[in-house]
């Protein structure tokens, strides 16, 4: 059976990153990604803004929506204090799979945990099944058609509270347009466009944070 390209990427970091060292697996996946094979990765340029963000946040607790690869888990991991959280749901177990061993690669497995499955159903479960109060950040990042349904389905399991960050990947490419008018006419949330690029491309892209009001 051919290998995927996601498992041509855990190879590639398995083979040239440094164990235990998350800037080396986030660069490491940068290059394979910028010379051979492109990937949804939130990438170098995009990755900055969430890097900054997240900082200004501070979370102790955080849900990223897309785990993918892992590669933005890594990344935030790498920002969060040794008692931070961060709760990552895939529905592709595939993806689960080689994010689970890149997060492990990278040492930040005590801070991250992946959770398998459809966001619409796990969500439900963050308060009593994950020891989940409320939420400090989250990064949207998996189907862009679920970004609007999954938003007000934190707000309906009362995960949100006054200050939480959403941050939203890709809302210009390939869009988000639900999820922006739905949350540019809330008058709960305070929303901020970061314009930027599509990962590894010269594509025009941006992120939009929506900080909850309460
Ligand atoms: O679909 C995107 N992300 C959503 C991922 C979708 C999900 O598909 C199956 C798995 O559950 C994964 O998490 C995406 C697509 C592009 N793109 O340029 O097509 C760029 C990006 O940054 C993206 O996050
Ligand atoms: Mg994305």
């Amino acid at each position: 059976m051919d290998q995927s390209k996601e498992q041509r990427i855990l190879n590639f970091v398995l083979q040239n990153a440094v164990r235990g060292d998350p800037q080396s697996v986030v660069d490491t996946i940068d290059k394979y990604c910028a010379q051979k094979e492109w990937a949804m990765n939130v990438g170098d340029e995009k990755g900055l803004i969430l890097d900054k963000i997240l900082e200004e946040a501070k979370p102790s607790t955080s849900l990223e929506l897309g785990t993918y690869c892992g590669y933005s888990a890594v990344r935030m991991a790498r920002l969060l204090k040794p008692s931070a959280r961060l709760l990552t749901i895939e529905f592709n177990p595939e993806f689960a799979a080689i994010a689970k061993q890149i997060i492990e690669f990278a040492g930040v497995q005590e801070k991250v945990k992946i959770l398998e499955g459809p966001s619409e159903e796990i969500i439900p479960q963050l308060k009593k099944k994950h020891e989940v109060d409320t939420l400090d950040f989250v990064f949207l990042d998996h189907w862009k058609e679920r970004y609007a349904p999954d938003t007000i389905l934190l707000q309906e399991c009362g995960l949100l509270r006054k200050g939480t960050v959403i941050l939203a990947d890709n809302v210009v490419c390939p869009g988000a347009p639900e999820f922006i008018n739905y949350i540019r006419n809330n008058s709960h949330f305070e929303c901020t466009n970061y314009p930027s690029h599509l990962e590894y491309m010269k594509v025009k892209d941006a992120m939009e944070k929506a900080v909850f009001l309460g």
